[in-house]
């Protein structure tokens, strides 16, 4: 996850992270105009409170004013309804851009997480990945949802009722200083401090996600080991560091909220003293003094929550950071911004010179250079770990190649759109992911708009009709997660199935019917190359007895090609093809069939 890591916060301008989550609340700015609109004339209204009691406590009792009196309540009863309904109507706007952000926030990282290559993929563990979505982008969305509006409506209140406060007596007022400054002697430490505990809680959520995916995934494994005591421990383990952890994080959470109450009071008992002080020296009513202590005990309520949301707030953005740097993730594998589009596609592969190396590994593919002309049948074969995956993968841009340039149709790949790409080369690998969902479904993935026949007709190419018909719901029966309700070779059926409806082309077949018996994979080779006469295959193959009617076989070995040329050919000059197919020979007793 080396790019995605969670760095200290000091590393990370907070600014720029900051300026990336409101960037998301652009499209909104009327709504949070109005919203903000809304928080200041109920801030308004909610001053009026205390300046009534000063004026009913200081004229109207003393003169005994009836009518002032209820004059007063008549206004206090018409600003309390403007405030209900202002509540309402600011709540509702709220809610309206709330939504709509935590919708395009989800959106774009499902955008950014579509465009990243294969090599993304390869290096960031699922457990990983799945913590983006459930713990950073939740976090996000809570800095939307709850923080910044209530930054923005205590902000509005402070900043409003201070003025307020001024007004009415600035030396009074200037006694809130000594409460402030006594939070900020001990507050930050509380903060730094639990800022550095949720950084970690946060890492250790990621790690518990991934140690979760990663025991629900090796259920198989553990059961036929018999570790299923060993995986509880270690989940128990990792469950257990995260819980000290949140008892820690929680318990600072607390001290400072202890600590922010004491500088509450604190300077609420200084202003009782000046305050009595200065209506002894008729400096100040009685009715002002009890406006200004409620007003004294707002603002400081509302100032205190608004350094714990900013705390709070800032803690969550360095929880964000790695979906932060996941966003700004260039892809491996771009596409271009003008691509060139193929009326037509013939299916003719050229490889200059291609070499490739996986980041941080040695060079897998050395200088190859080759043609593949439309509707060669074409095969890769060498012993294991020789680079035949890693070449057919080139082909479909999974990765692009370190040096040189594959072309299809005389146009280099690099400037092709994916979808054309998509739809013109199609893989069928030897593990298959099959949806939870109707077997038809799964087939029709190769082509949504296919009919009920062409399904069938894909079924029975593939050879998977009969056992799809002999279950009781047919082609209704719905598959479960990775389609594990079928044997491999049925899985591998229908993904030929659906290859079969796709017609790209160019077909590669990596190993794509080795969970085959001989019998069905006989079966399975005859339809392909009957359906795909005029189509290019290319094949990765580990048996060689059907790749004797291939246009050519290379021979990979350390990443080159070391011999090429058809079967006969290829066993006549008695080089490593014909060493590796005596191997496959005594192995596999000659019958066996293999693309
Ligand atoms: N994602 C990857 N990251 C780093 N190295 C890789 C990756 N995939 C494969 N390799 C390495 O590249 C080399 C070639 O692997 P590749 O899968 O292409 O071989 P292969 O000939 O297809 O093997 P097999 O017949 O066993 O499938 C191997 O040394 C392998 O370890």
């Amino acid at each position: 996850m080396k790019e995605m890591q969670s760095p200290v916060g000091s590393e990370v301008a907070f600014r720029s992270i900051y300026s990336w989550v409101l960037s998301f609340l652009r499209p909104y700015r009327f709504h949070i105009f109005a919203c903000l609109m809304f928080g200041l004339l109920i801030s308004g209204i909610q001053l009026l409170i205390p300046k009534f009691i000063q004026i009913i406590v200081d004229d109207v009792l003393p003169a005994n004013d009836i009518p002032r009196f209820f004059n007063l309540l008549w206004w206090m009863a018409a600003g309390a309804v403007i405030l209900i309904l202002s509540t309402i109507v600011k709540k509702w706007l709220d809610q309206h851009y709330q939504n709509h952000v935590s919708g395009d926030m989800q959106l774009a990282v499902f955008e950014q997480l579509r465009l990243q290559g294969y090599v993304f993929f390869e290096r960031h563990p699922i457990g990983d990945i799945l913590s983006l979505f459930h713990h950073e982008l939740d976090s996000l969305q809570r800095i939307h949802k709850q923080y910044f509006p209530n930054i923005l409506q205590n902000s509005v209140t402070f900043i409003v009722t201070f003025a307020f406060m001024l007004t009415m007596s600035w030396q009074l007022s200037l006694v809130f200083i000594p409460g402030i400054m006594l939070y900020y002697l001990i507050g930050p430490y509380f903060e730094r401090k639990s800022a550095e505990y949720a950084e970690q809680l946060s890492k250790r959520h990621t790690s518990l996600n991934k140690r979760q995916y990663d025991s629900i995934s090796s259920v198989t494994e553990l059961r036929a080991y018999g570790r299923e005591h060993w995986d509880l421990e270690r989940l128990l383990s990792e469950d257990q560091q995260t819980a000290t952890i949140n008892v820690m994080y929680f318990k600072l959470i607390n001290y400072r909220g202890a600590f922010r109450r004491v500088a509450v009071y604190f300077s609420g008992i200084l202003m009782f003293l000046v305050g009595y002080w200065m209506n002894s020296h008729s400096m100040l009513t009685v009715g002002e003094f009890v406006a200004f202590m409620m007003m004294y005990y707002k603002v400081m309520f509302d100032l205190t929550i608004l350094i714990t949301n900013i705390t709070e707030q800032k803690v969550l953005l360095l929880q964000t950071v790695r979906l932060f740097r996941f966003m700004s993730l260039k892809p491996d594998v771009a596409e271009p911004i003008l691509p060139i589009s193929l009326p037509y596609v013939h299916g003719l592969l050229e490889l200059r010179n291609v070499s490739f190396g996986y980041p941080d590994s040695p060079i897998v593919l050395k200088d190859i250079s080759l043609t593949i002309r439309p509707g060669e049948k074409v095969a890769f074969v060498g012993t294991s770990g020789h680079g035949k995956s890693t070449l057919i993968k080139l082909l479909g841009r999974f990765y692009d190649p370190t040096e040189g340039d594959i072309l299809l149709d005389g146009v280099p790949l690099r400037q092709l759109s994916f979808s054309q790409l998509r739809e013109h080369i199609g893989y069928v690998f030897q593990e298959t992911y099959l949806f939870g969902a109707s077997i038809r479904d799964n087939i029709r993935f190769g082509r949504p708009d296919a009919s009920e026949e062409a399904v069938i007709h894909a079924a029975q190419s593939a050879a998977a009709h009969e056992f799809i018909t002999q279950l009781p719901q047919g082609y209704d029966t719905i598959l479960g997660e990775r389609g594990n309700k079928l044997s491999g070779g049925q899985k591998q059926r229908i993904s030929i199935a659906r290859m079969v409806l796709r017609k790209p082309s160019v077909l590669i077949l990596d190993e794509a019917t080795s969970a085959l018996d001989n019998l069905t994979e006989a079966e399975v080779k005859r339809s392909i190359d009957r359906l795909f006469t005029h189509q290019t295959t290319i094949a990765v193959a580990h048996r060689f007895s059907t790749i004797r009617n291939y246009d050519n076989i290379y021979v990979l070995e350390h990443g080159r090609i070391i011999e090429s040329g058809t079967y006969d050919e290829l066993m006549v000059q008695a080089g490593a093809f014909y060493r590796l197919a005596q191997e496959e020979e005594i192995l596999h007793d000659n019958v066996a069939v293999d693309f």
